[in-house]
């Protein structure tokens, strides 16, 4: 028979408190970046939410548009994640957003990305308007810089009898975040609140498993 003492054994309150730290430490390290593109202001509201969904899961987040791109090559180096983001124009990604693509080249030779997760939004003013082309040609890109790209991981929405476009991914998509602005309106009127929702979800699913791989 052991001699077992509970109380012996039991972690002190400051071990705890210590774990806990590490804890902490250990998410708070995980910086992700959001590289996105936005011509009119509709992606750049998607990209922002995506941004809310990473900082929520306590991680840090650089928000960081691709016009200002070269001052935050050194941001990505030290990311452990980046999503990419840009509307779909004539069903592909932005010529501005292809231009930070092409930029990555010089990454891309040493392969400085290698290992870091990637995921992916884009939105249109279609419902489809070929966004699936888009979240492909960003999976692409992720692969050629040898990326570990993380999908939406949300089952589709409003596709159902009983569903409705107030769902979580109402598009129906699983390769990355999809949203939809109404063209006749500004980035303060669409895309709806469900898109929104949905981006959030991509940032923290990206920040919980960069968690995981810290
Ligand atoms: C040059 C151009 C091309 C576009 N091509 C598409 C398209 O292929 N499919 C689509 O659904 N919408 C298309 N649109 C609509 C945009 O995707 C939509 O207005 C989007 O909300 C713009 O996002 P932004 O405000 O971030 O630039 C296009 C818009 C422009 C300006």
């Amino acid at each position: 028979m052991h001699n077992y003492k509970p109380d012996t054994l039991a972690p002190s309150s400051e071990f705890l408190a210590c774990l806990a730290l590490i804890k902490e430490d250990i998410v708070m390290s995980n910086s992700i970046a959001v590289v996105y593109h936005s011509g009119y202001g509709h992606t750049k509201v998607i990209a922002e939410a995506v941004a809310q969904g990473v900082e929520e899961s306590n991680a840090k987040v650089h928000l960081i548009s691709v016009d200002d791109i070269d001052n935050h090559w050194d941001d990505l180096a030290e990311a452990s994640a980046i999503i990419f983001g840009s509307p779909t124009y004539m069903g592909s990604v932005s010529a501005d957003f292809k231009g930070f693509m092409d930029k990555s080249s010089k990454v891309w030779a040493e392969q400085g990305w290698k290992d870091k997760l990637a995921a992916g939004f884009t939105n249109s003013g279609s419902q489809s308007g070929d966004k699936l082309n888009t979240l492909i040609q960003m999976s692409v890109f992720a692969a050629q810089h040898s990326m570990l790209w993380v999908s939406l991981g949300l089952m589709p929405g409003n596709n159902s009898s009983t569903a409705s476009p107030q769902d979580l991914n109402r598009i129906g998509s699983y390769l990355g975040a999809m949203a939809q602005s109404n063209t006749d309106q500004g980035a303060e009127e669409t895309p709806p609140n469900s898109d929104k929702e949905t981006a959030k979800e991509l940032g923290r699913r990206v920040a919980k498993i960069a968690a995981r791989f810290k």
